[in-house]
């Protein structure tokens, strides 16, 4: 199913653990800050409103996507957390150079969650446009930086 035809902010609390004992780490990209500080607004407000505590959440900036890894892969080494979630944007030019940054910071984060003991949830935005950014980040397609705080408790408490 295409985001198109799903609202990315949509979710049922109801049937979500409680967060309130949940710590989770926030890794945030500064290219495009416009659309990341969306998606990070559209996560902190999921997680705050599925009982999460506003002091067991801690963000660190990256410089890029392409940073994201290992910023992720610093933070789970240096903090305890529960879940990490990496926030990037990134929008294709006139080079290559989008398919290698998407490419590597996806194989990135795949790769941490092979290798950590902590879920990665990988809420990148790899878009065409600014125009389709905007949709995802806050507009008409609803907000990936909510679906990916459902996702981060969803895994924080896989199992349990
Ligand atoms: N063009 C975008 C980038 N490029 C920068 C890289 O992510 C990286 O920081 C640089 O190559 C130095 O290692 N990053 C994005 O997040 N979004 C873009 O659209
Ligand atoms: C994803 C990128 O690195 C890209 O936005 C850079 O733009 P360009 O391909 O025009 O150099």
């Amino acid at each position: 199913m295409a985001t198109a035809n799903k609202n990315l902010s949509v979710y049922d609390k109801a049937a979500l653990p409680d967060a309130k004992d949940l710590r989770f780490g926030i890794v945030v990209s500064e290219w495009n800050d416009e659309i990341t500080e969306g998606l990070y607004s559209g996560a902190m407000e999921a997680l705050l409103d599925c009982g999460a505590l506003e002091s067991n959440i801690i963000r660190w900036n990256v410089p890029g996507s392409f940073e994201l890894t290992f910023g992720c892969k610093k933070l789970a080494a240096e903090t305890k957390v529960d879940a990490i979630i990496a926030i990037g944007s990134v929008i294709q030019g006139e080079t290559k150079h989008f398919d290698f940054v998407c490419s590597a910071t996806a194989q990135g984060i795949k790769d941490l969650n092979v290798l950590l003991d902590v879920p990665v949830i990988f809420c990148v935005l790899t878009d065409n446009t600014m125009e389709q950014a905007r949709e995802r980040s806050g507009g008409k397609h609803g907000n990936k930086g909510t679906e990916a705080a459902i996702a981060a408790i969803k895994m924080a408490t896989l199992g349990r």
